[in-house]
């Protein structure tokens, strides 16, 4: 019979359902061949999300089920976007009035004669399938795949996962257990060897800073990782006595080095080495061992003779630092240890794990577990592995897919032992893309050099290398290259001490020299697209820091208002580096009476409806406390009949926290715009969800309302976010107010020593200032550089990440410098000397530079 033209009694699907079998997928198959094993370094729009779609289309096509497809990515919202593309791009080709977009698909997957049913067929097949296609987070699949395993992982029965504000709840418990274990004195002697000596902060926040910086990596490395850094013993006694002599009767001409002298050599002769720390006659004595030269006390040269004494006076200061390190370190280690034990036990008995619980528990039970046994136990067989966002995976997430990748990536030729009958022998394929640029997620535990980790180790890869942008202007591309290619020319790039490692300028400098060495020409197929840079000088403020952010903040909003105002279409989005800065911005534009939203959300405190039902509950909670009765009185819920706390807790009681608060706010809505109606209801749903939690308290569900973000409907045309939270998404016009700060900020993490990428640290230490990294080993130097050098190379990707954003427009403003040489280490000073800017940076609301027309909204 022939499968030209559709029977009369069939549904088109039918029809087109055996076309393809018959016909059309012989077709399909003889174009594609088996796809190779390939890895894509991509930058920023070049298509990463359409190439993993074209992809996931090109496996469908072929025929695999979409139970052997697993394609992951970063966020739940990146999920749903890959998604709604295949089924979009699917649902336009099957139109036969859409010809363009069976076009495009066709492109797009590379099929040239790609039949219109096949997309049909496949849609439908899809709609009925949905389920089935797993496109998830590196989350959800870990939790998924925990499911497989719950003995050897030792998993509690019934487990559920929690949510981030049970995790910050938990967690603080843990730390009250961990605290009541210790005495008083043990409490003083922890936190001084917390503190590296002083007691500076209360045992509950200095606990929290530990935990927050140091538990996950703990678990991964165990507690014997924190003894790997040692302390070298003191000199020996009379070593030190005559080192003390030496000192004391030297006689150098000048007063200031006599006193330096008596001031060490009576330190010595009474062991009081306090005053050591920080002592810059021992960073000269450094300086000098390292360069050969004389030790000096600013430039005046001390007499001969002293040499031996100098070498003693360095030991015991490095011994002195390590020694307090290393306390530091066991203090750290055990404390840990102590957490983890509450913290496991609490999430026992609550029958709960959170996100890193389980991705730790899987990597040490994948870790000894073969590919074919791993790819079998993963709820059902995965033949096709595609990974994207792949920078921002952590070694430990990598652990976990490796077996996976690997098996999907050998044994092409052959089909997957596991799959069932019903299932197409396809062959397996693997693909992974990203951008090593945009790795933002360090303190998260991504490490871009997973990537290599991927060339390495999985079999017969194709790298493939995409710099060409589909999102970008060719103004704002140059503009990139411009800045980008051209960072090395910065001073501390250009006047750094290429010989000292023990220097943290030096890896910075290294950081900043490789990033602009390695930093691809970006071109762009969007040639047809205006554009505008623009780096400009905000206006002239003599107040402090925040007075100067703030000063930018506003010409920044200028600039947003303007564009806004003739060109109201046009998406804007303004980033910042922080959520303060989102805040602030926000209530800016706000005033300016711009419409603006927030990516991610805000609590929905900030609609006053929903605070006045949120004192309401408090008020029921804690009746004594009358701020929230106050607070209630003024609002129409108190000309409710009997209204007070018994009223609300009745209403809870017997209603259940939902439908009181929707019963709350049915009174209230009358008096409501809009905006707060909206606000309303979506604290109605959030009660809804929290009900179905074991204990529901009402206190708990007003932190919770407080503290979870919730995002309005509909995005506005102007949105605030940090840049983290911009990560895929682009804007017509990108707003940088904030490129002032120091680019690399103290984190308190502590430092990792790893022989592999990948495998777990083997030694670790809470971090030292980089003033004392000359009394470091060269391996734990190697280690503190290291660090540096991914801090600062996370700074570039932050920039590059926030820069090309933009499709059209690029505004960046920065208060006017201090000096003119603006040798600050900031983004706004990385940008001058990039650009090899002219113009004075100390000058107020002055055009640094430029490309483009301003014109090209219209
Ligand atoms: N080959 C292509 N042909 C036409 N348009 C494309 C192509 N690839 C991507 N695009 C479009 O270019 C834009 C950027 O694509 P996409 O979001 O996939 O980039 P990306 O590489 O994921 O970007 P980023 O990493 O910066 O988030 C999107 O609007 C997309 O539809």
């Amino acid at each position: 019979m022939s499968k030209s033209k559709p029977d009369p009694n069939q549904t088109l699907l039918q029809w087109a359902d055996e076309r393809d079998v018959t016909v059309e997928n012989e077709a399909i198959e003889d174009r594609l061949g088996h796809l190779q094993p390939t890895l894509v370094r991509a930058s920023a729009g070049s298509g990463k999300t359409y190439q993993l779609t074209a992809r996931l289309l090109r496996i469908l096509l072929q025929g695999a089920a979409p139970e052997t497809i697993l394609a992951t990515t970063f966020t739940r919202k990146a999920a749903g976007e890959i998604l709604s593309r295949v089924l979009i791009s699917l649902a336009k080709a099957a139109d036969e009035d859409d010809d363009k977009a069976l076009q495009s698909l066709r492109a797009q997957v590379d099929i040239p004669s790609l039949p219109r049913s096949s997309c049909l067929s496949l849609l439908d097949n899809l709609m009925r399938n949905i389920h089935r296609l797993r496109i998830c987070t590196l989350d959800a699949l870990f939790a998924q795949a925990a499911r497989s395993f719950p003995f050897e992982l030792n998993l509690p029965p019934a487990w559920r996962l929690t949510d981030e504000i049970e995790e910050v709840w938990m967690r603080e418990r843990a730390i009250d257990q961990v605290i009541g274990t210790l005495d008083r004195s043990e409490t003083i002697a922890l936190l001084s060897m917390l503190g590296r000596g002083e007691v500076k902060r209360s045992v509950v926040r200095e606990l929290i800073g530990v935990v927050e910086t140091a538990y996950s990596i703990q678990r991964q490395a165990g507690e014997e990782a924190w003894k790997k850094l040692s302390a070298p013993a003191l000199p020996e006694n009379e070593v030190i006595t005559r080192a003390a002599g030496l000192l004391l009767t030297a006689k150098p001409k000048q007063k200031t080095l006599k006193a330096k002298l008596e001031k060490m050599g009576d330190a010595l002769q009474a062991r009081q080495f306090a005053c050591l720390h920080g002592e810059t006659l021992i960073t000269n004595i450094a300086k000098a061992r390292r360069s050969g030269d004389p030790v000096k006390l600013g430039r005046s040269v001390f007499p001969d003779g002293l040499d031996e004494a100098f070498d003693v006076l360095f030991e015991i200061a490095k011994s002195e630092t390590l020694r307090l390190l290393r306390a530091q370190n066991e203090a750290t280690g055990s404390v840990l240890h102590n957490y983890d034990y509450q913290i496991d036990s609490l999430k026992q008995s609550a029958r709960a794990l959170g996100f890193d619980d389980v991705a730790i528990r899987l990597a040490s039970q994948f870790a000894a577990l073969d590919e074919q046994s791993v790819s079998s136990r993963m709820d059902g067989a995965v033949d096709h592995l595609l990974l994207d966002e792949f920078q921002d995976t952590s070694p430990v997430q990598w652990q976990v897919l490796r077996p996976l990748a690997i098996a999907c990536a050998s044994d092409r030729e052959e089909v997957n032992p596991n799959a069932t009958e019903e299932v197409r022998q396809i062959p397996r394929s693997f693909f992974c893309v990203g951008d090593t640029k945009q790795a933002i997620y360090g303190w998260r535990g991504g490490v871009a050099q997973i990537f290599d980790a991927v060339a390495i180790e999985v079999p017969d890869v194709e790298e493939k290398k995409q710099n060409e942008s589909f999102r970008s202007s060719p103004v704002i591309m140059d503009g990139v290259n411009a800045i980008f290619r051209c960072l090395s020319k910065h001073p501390i790039v250009s006047h750094a001490d290429k010989t000292n490692k023990a220097d943290r300028g030096y890896h910075e400098a290294f950081a900043i020299d490789k990033f602009a060495k390695d930093f691809p020409v970006h071109v762009t197929a969007r040639k047809d697209l205006a554009g505008h840079v623009q780096f400009v000088t905000s206006r002239k403020c003599e107040g402090d820091a925040t007075e100067k952010r703030m000063t930018c903040f506003e010409d920044a909003a200028r600039i947003v208002r303007h564009i806004n105002a003739v060109a109201p279409n046009r998406s804007i989005g303004i980033l910042t580096r922080t959520n303060r800065g989102v805040a602030e911005m926000i209530l800016l534009l706000e005033a300016m009476g711009v419409d603006v939203s927030q990516e991610g959300g805000n609590p929905l405190t900030d609609s006053a409806a929903v605070e006045v039902i949120l004192s309401a509950l408090m008020m029921a909670d804690h009746p004594g406390d009358g701020r929230w009765e106050l607070h209630v009185s003024s609002s129409p819920l108190s000309e409710q009949e009997g209204f007070g706390p018994d009223f609300v807790r009745n209403l809870v009681e017997e209603r259940g926290i939902a439908e009181a608060i929707e019963s709350l706010a049915a009174t209230i809505a009358p008096v409501c715009d809009s905006r707060d109606t909206i606000r309303l209801k979506q604290l109605t749903r959030l009660a809804l969800a929290y009900q179905s939690n074991v204990a529901p308290r009402l206190r708990d569900f007003v932190r919770l309302v407080r503290e979870k973000r919730v995002e309005r409907p509909q995005a506005a045309k102007v949105r605030v976010m940090t840049v983290h939270q911009s990560k895929g998404l682009e804007f017509d016009a990108v707003v940088l107010p904030q490129l002032d700060g120091d680019l690399v900020r103290a984190s308190g993490k502590p430092i990792a020593m790893s022989k592999k990428l990948g495998s777990p640290p083997e030694g670790l230490t809470r971090y030292l200032s980089h003033d004392n990294w000359h009394f470091l080993t060269p391996a734990w130097q190697k280690a503190f550089g290291d660090a540096t050098c991914a801090s600062m190379t996370e700074a570039m990707c932050l920039m590059y990440v926030a820069m090309t954003r933009a499709r059209q427009g690029l505004y960046m403003v920065v208060p006017p410098a201090t000096k003119k040489s603006y040798e600050t280490k900031t983004a706004g000073s990385l940008i001058y000397h990039a650009v090899g800017s002219q113009e004075d940076p100390t000058q107020p609301e002055t055009v640094l530079w430029e490309l483009g027309q301003d014109d090209w909204y219209v």
